[in-house]
């Protein structure tokens, strides 16, 4: 494989460096007046909201309703989604102390690639290109998905979308403008595609929640129940045998280990949309029947995501906790920070990162077994190419 043009020094190039690490998330508007867009191109992706044949009509029609409702709650928080911000702020960081820890693959370039919001997956994937990456030079990029716990309509839904840009925009089948030698020299994707139980995860969630349980008496801390709280699913995709409930019920399971089991806990759901069926327990009941009982010494945790959002800086401290506080919590239902930019947090983004890039790894065992119900032939295409970018290439790609 060629070696990449490096972007940067000579000197500071490793042996097989320069690498390009990828953060996906999902995205957010960074002001109101991207809700629109935002919400056009979520409810344009079949992959997280699946409607059939009528996609492109209902889609903007659906999107176009609920902007004034979803404009409110973004100015509620401040006028925009922090995401971008944060996920800049890690990406930047993990790779600072990639260069130390792994300086073989160094330097590490980060780049965020959303699926909804600016900067897009094809905004990363231009980028790239254009700093050296690809184009019959090579080099290796890594999409390292920013939901610790896999789930086909939002890490499933990135990488259908990397892997649908990288078609058109390097294999020479779709890209007449590429030659077979080019599209040999193309980028060498691996994928970091679940880390649910991650001991650095577990350590910077075990640490929020301790900060929050120092904020009770001692005499009565250990009787706080946490609940943790994350993204609920439609029943659908659940019964289709979607990843995602199982792990995030294991990172919940771990970070009770790492407190030792001091406190009794549940994991509800929380932010469905939507008339058909979500997984439960929802997040708003749970509180609110906890209180009526007078369980008020509640800590809620989000738990399937990394940093702030509408659902914690809306949902959970506007609504959820405003609710417990109008029942008679008097302010002992409260929450525990996001991992935002916390220390702990990004070295473990880093140590993470830095073993995936050691041992050369494709991406997971898991990632090549398809749900159960999965009818979807852009999963399959999708796990193929993935799959098959390394040594694992024979690895069990799946039915
Ligand atoms: C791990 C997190 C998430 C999962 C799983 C998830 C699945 C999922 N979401 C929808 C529909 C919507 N989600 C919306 C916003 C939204 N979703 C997540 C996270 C997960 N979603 C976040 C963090 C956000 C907010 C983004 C931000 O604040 O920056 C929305 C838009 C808001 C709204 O209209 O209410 C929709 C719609 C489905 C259908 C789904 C599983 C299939
Ligand atoms: S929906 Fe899960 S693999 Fe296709
Ligand atoms: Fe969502």
């Amino acid at each position: 494989m060629a070696t990449v043009v490096p972007p940067v020094t000579q000197d500071s190039t490793g042996s097989k460096g320069p690498t390009a690490m990828v953060f996906m998330n999902m995205g957010g508007p960074a002001t109101t007046d991207e809700v629109g867009d935002f919400l056009s191109r979520l409810f344009a992706d079949a992959d997280l909201i699946p409607l059939g044949p009528l996609q492109s009509y209902l889609g903007p029609l659906i999107s176009r309703r609920r902007t004034p409702k979803i404009k409110r709650q973004y100015a509620d928080i401040g006028g925009g989604s922090p995401i971008r911000k944060w996920s800049e702020y890690q990406a930047s960081e993990m790779c600072k102390l990639l260069d130390k820890t792994n300086p073989e693959t160094a330097p590490h370039k980060p780049y965020v690639a959303f699926r909804y919001a600016k900067p897009l997956t094809e905004d990363m994937y231009l980028q790239l290109l254009e700093d050296g990456f690809g184009k019959g030079r090579g080099g290796r990029a890594v999409a390292f998905t920013q939901y610790p716990q896999y789930s086909c309509s939002t890490t499933g839904s990135s990488l259908n979308e990397l892997w649908k840009l990288r078609q058109r925009l390097e294999s020479p089948r779709r890209n007449q403008n590429l030659s077979a030698a080019e599209a040999e020299g193309s980028i060498k994707w691996s994928v970091i595609d679940r880390w649910p139980t991650h001991p650095g995860l577990v350590e910077a969630f075990a640490e929020n929640i301790t900060k929050t349980l120092e904020t009770y008496p001692e005499d009565i801390r250990d009787s706080v129940v946490l609940l943790y709280s994350a993204h609920s699913l439609p029943m659908s995709v659940v019964n289709r045998g979607d990843p995602y409930p199982a792990e995030v019920a294991a990172t919940v399971w771990a970070v009770q280990q790492r407190l030792g089991h001091r406190n009794a806990y549940r994991l509800c759901w929380q932010s469905q949309v939507g008339p058909s069926a979500w997984l439960g327990a929802q997040t708003s009941d749970t509180v609110k029947n906890f209180v009526k009982k007078g369980q008020k010494d509640l800590i809620l945790i989000p738990i399937a995501f990394t940093s702030d959002h509408i659902e914690t800086l809306f949902e959970i401290d506007q609504e959820v906790i405003h609710e417990a506080d109008q029942l008679g919590a008097e302010g002992r239902t409260r929450r525990a920070e996001s991992l935002n930019g916390s220390p702990t947090f990004i070295k473990a983004l880093a140590d993470l990162a830095g073993s995936h890039l050691r041992n050369d790894e494709v991406c997971s065992r898991q990632m090549g077994l398809r749900c159960p119900g999965c009818k979807s032939e852009r999963c399959l295409e999708q796990k193929r190419f993935f799959m098959g970018q390394g040594v694992q290439a024979n690895a069990a790609v799946t039915l």
